[in-house]
């Protein structure tokens, strides 16, 4: 048996684009992913987000499951298209759809923690370049202030970016997500771009002085472990933590770029001349917390063709319908690196969980390799926490069956399921299993 701490706070996470549906409703108007996902070919079985969960609508039913599972906090997404449909146009309809779910949320003393960005970039932005154009961090300013005058005294946690990795790198340089660009120097303009626009959030979230509520940034982390014990494994290894972890880590934490990343990616993409001298002090303001998205790690081997001289091995581990590999030591490793090299600020983890192929039987979904997933996770977090690690919290993901972005509706996260076809909720025997942690406060072995 292992106890969590009194105040240690349970959630659930979700997206805006993932679960909301009603794309075309109160004034909101396309995102990048409305667009990209109606691209032949960009997602399986050419799903949209155009109804998901109609969450927009079901908004309450949902909030009474989570209210039945008694999770402490929800995490839920802003669709930036629902407040600004328009450039420099506001869109109160947009806004008070979230001040009702707020609402709800509070009624039901479940503590609301809102993610400024989660990949819905309004098409507006995108038609000028999205994350590419330095405007984007004035566009992003003029959202996110707008976002802290009309419900910064009702949302006690900020998370002004969810992976600002997968945002810039798997969106502009690999092209799996929107707007489905496959160009590195583009995929390292828009990182520095989002993470830019994080620190002028932060330091309008400052000078707003908010009482009561504090702000951070989500990034996913992948601890990155060499294939063998060969030299040039361990250098893959380095070059893969780079690409995944200390881009995005060193500006918020150091203030700076990693140098042997730059000197790296320097033949690939040509000059740095998107860092103006200012940037780096902007991007590492300081911040209350950090959010991890842990799912899995990647095992490398080096090779020498590849842009950071490794390619990834399948790992011994039991695989997840994701195909990822379930690793759940490697979450206690990765908290202890980030706990010893970047900061000992309160950690949450802001996202964990797993796909596995679910089957209804009568009304009930038995996902035991579900509860084993998360359970092993927490067991690790908990480990860590007895070391004096300064975890906070967990947010599993996720709250529903989900738009899987790429992989539309084809792959499961939920700990509810949902049937597509009818709307209904299904609470899985995860959903039972975390409201007895929660409960209880505790992981029975
Ligand atoms: O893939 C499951 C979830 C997504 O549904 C969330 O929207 C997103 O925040 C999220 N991040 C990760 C880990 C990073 C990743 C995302 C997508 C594809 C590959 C890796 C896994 N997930």
């Amino acid at each position: 048996m292992a106890n969590f701490p009194k105040d240690f706070l349970f959630g659930v996470a979700t997206s805006s684009y993932q679960i909301e549906g009603a794309v075309n409703e109160d004034g909101r108007t396309p995102s990048i992913w409305d667009t990209f996902s109606k691209i032949k070919g960009k997602t399986y079985n050419g799903d949209t987000g155009d109804i998901a969960c109609d969450h927009y609508h079901r908004y309450k039913e949902d909030i009474g499951i989570l209210k039945e599972i008694g999770v402490k906090a929800y995490r839920f997404s802003i669709a930036w298209p629902r407040i600004y449909p328009e450039k420099g146009k506001f869109n109160q309809k947009g806004m008070d759809f979230y001040k009702k779910l707020i609402d709800e949320l509070l009624k039901n003393n479940i503590k609301p923690v809102a993610t400024i960005y989660h990949w819905d970039l309004p098409q507006w932005a995108g038609d000028l370049g999205g994350w590419l154009n330095r405007d984007s961090i004035y566009w992003y300013s003029e959202y996110s202030q707008k976002l802290f005058k009309e419900i910064g005294d009702v949302v006690p946690m900020w998370i002004t970016h969810n992976e600002p990795w997968c945002a810039s790198i798997l969106s502009y340089g690999i092209g799996e997500h929107a707007p489905g660009h496959k160009d590195y120097r583009e995929a390292l303009i828009a990182a520095h771009h989002i993470l830019l626009s994080h620190g002028e959030a932060v330091k309008i979230f400052r000078d707003m002085n908010i009482k009561e509520s504090q702000i951070g940034i989500t990034l996913n982390l992948t601890p990155a472990y060499p294939a063998t014990e060969k030299e040039e494994d361990y250098l893959a290894a380095k070059y893969a933590d780079g690409f995944s972890n200390r881009w995005f880590l060193d500006p918020i934490f150091k203030g700076k770029y990693p140098v042997d990343m730059i000197e790296l990616y320097k033949k690939e993409i040509g000059e740095f001349d998107f860092i103006k001298n200012e940037d780096l002090g902007i991007i590492s303001q300081p911040i209350d917390f950090l959010g991890i998205n842990f799912y899995s790690r990647s095992i490398v081997k080096y090779d020498e063709n590849s842009l950071i001289k490794g390619e990834a091995v399948e790992g011994p581990g039991k695989k997840t319908d994701m195909g990822w590999e379930i690793s759940p030591e490697s979450l206690y490793d990765l908290l202890k690196r980030i706990d010893k090299e970047y900061t000992n600020m309160p950690i949450y983890i802001t996202e964990n969980g797993a796909a596995f192929k679910d089957i209804v039987n009568k009304d009930e979904v038995h996902d035991q390799e579900r509860i084993e997933y998360v359970k092993e996770h927490l067991k690790y977090a908990i480990k860590f926490i007895e070391d004096g690690g300064n975890l906070k919290g967990y947010f599993l993901w996720s709250l529903l069956d989900n738009f899987e972005w790429a992989y539309g509706y084809s792959k499961r996260f939920g700990i509810v399921y949902v049937d597509f076809e009818t709307q209904k909720r299904i609470l899985k025997d995860s959903a039972i299993w975390y409201k007895e942690v929660i409960n209880k406060n505790l992981i029975d072995n």
